[in-house]
């Protein structure tokens, strides 16, 4: 995650609040994305569309004839022969959708990063830094896309019903990134003046538990991810015991010992399991540390709390997906509510920016 703000010193403070307020638009588009995403993987639908044209992929199957080759494609596919046999076009139909809305939203958001970018450098509004920087989150976007499409690619392999879960995560992972810097950069051109803390031993200790969690939290993202694309959800649907155990019993089934972590669906939802744990008790001590710190200020409190509620509604969450057997819209929630919580958890790293040891 970025650690410093651009430098965008010479903006006006009418100016910073539109920019940053197109960047807060553009997060929220992407906390859609993620939302559609979700959709489209728990409905099976991420694998309909089998051709990538970046530009003309804009518009939809308009004719009879064009609907019936994007379904002559789809069935040269293992997934059609393996789950869909005889769905007919109706069917095809049905799982289209889900996938052609997640990229026309790809794209849609291009649109909405690149546009106002041309207005606001033409106008003079942004250095040219910041104007840099936004430049190669548009660039990140457009990879975001082709990493898309390496991960559809993994699901057309034969015997294949699904993407492989790495490329899954790997996909998951680009995504939260590009969102935490346009979040981060959004977060910083609004309040682009650190509060400077006396930085008492409790605001630094807040601080330090505070980065710590943030890396804790991404690898619970990542284990999800890998509980994802395994579908370890669909096994062990209850809590907190696994098929009666509190470490299930083949954990260690696999050799060497670490593909476990990555292939093992009783190993791969147990480490999510934890590392959830983890990262909620983690989150607690932030809080407990945090809100004693009483020179950090009401915002850095507010910012606590908000954290607080968010661990414990994404924790809800998982365990809801967990015990009603990973129904699209409780999967879909769950992911990106993660997203959520990633945001208020950079927000927190954001108002602890100015706690520094007094000299
Ligand atoms: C800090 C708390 C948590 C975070 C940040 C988190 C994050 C995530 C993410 C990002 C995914 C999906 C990734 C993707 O779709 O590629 C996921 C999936 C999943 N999580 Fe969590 N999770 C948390 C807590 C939990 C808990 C406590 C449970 C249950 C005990 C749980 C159960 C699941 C299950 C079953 C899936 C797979 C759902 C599916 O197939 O769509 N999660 N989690």
């Amino acid at each position: 995650m970025p650690t410093s703000s651009p430098p965008q010193t010479d903006m006006t403070p009418a100016h910073r609040k539109l920019i940053s307020g197109w960047l807060f638009l553009l997060c929220f588009m992407l906390l859609g994305m993620i939302a559609i995403g979700g959709v489209t993987r728990l409905t099976g639908s991420g694998l309909s569309i089998m051709d990538w044209q970046p530009v003309s992929g804009f518009i939809p199957p308009l004719s009879h004839a064009e609907w019936e080759r994007l379904f002559a494609l789809y069935q040269t596919i293992p997934q059609y022969h393996l789950q869909h046999e005889g769905f007919g076009l109706e069917g095809f139909q049905r799982i289209f959708w889900a996938e052609w809305i997640h990229r026309f939203w790809g794209r849609l958001m291009g649109l909405v990063l690149l546009l106002p970018l041309i207005w606001f450098v033409v106008r003079g509004m942004i250095t040219r830094r910041l104007a840099l920087r936004l430049f190669i989150f548009f660039i990140l976007g457009a990879l975001q896309g082709a990493i898309g499409w390496f991960m559809v690619a993994s699901g057309f392999r034969p015997n294949s019903t699904a993407v492989e879960p790495v490329r899954l995560v790997l996909h998951l992972s680009a995504a939260l990134l590009l969102y935490g810097a346009i979040l981060w950069t959004a977060f910083s051109i609004r309040w682009p003046t650190p509060e400077r803390h006396a930085a008492s031993s409790a605001a630094r200790l807040a601080k330090r538990l505070a980065c710590f969690t943030i890396v804790l939290l991404c690898t619970t993202i990542i284990a999800g991810g890998f509980t994802a694309g395994t579908h370890a959800g669909f096994l062990f649907n209850t809590f907190p015991l696994m098929d009666g155990h509190l470490i299930p019993t083949d954990y260690a089934q696999l050799s060497p010992f670490w593909m476990n972590w990555f292939i093992n669906k009783a190993a791969v939802q147990f480490d999510h399991r934890l590392l959830a744990t983890l990262t909620a008790l983690s989150i607690g001590a932030v809080l407990l540390v945090g809100l004693k710190a009483t020179d950090l200020g009401s915002k850095a409190h507010n910012a606590f709390i908000l954290l607080g509620w968010a661990v414990v509604i994404q924790y809800a969450l998982g365990v809801t997906t967990l015990l009603l057997v990973v129904p699209v819209w409780a999967g879909a929630v769950h992911q990106t509510f993660a997203a959520v919580l990633l945001g208020v958890m950079l927000y927190v790293l954001h108002c602890l920016r100015g706690t520094k040891a007094v000299a």
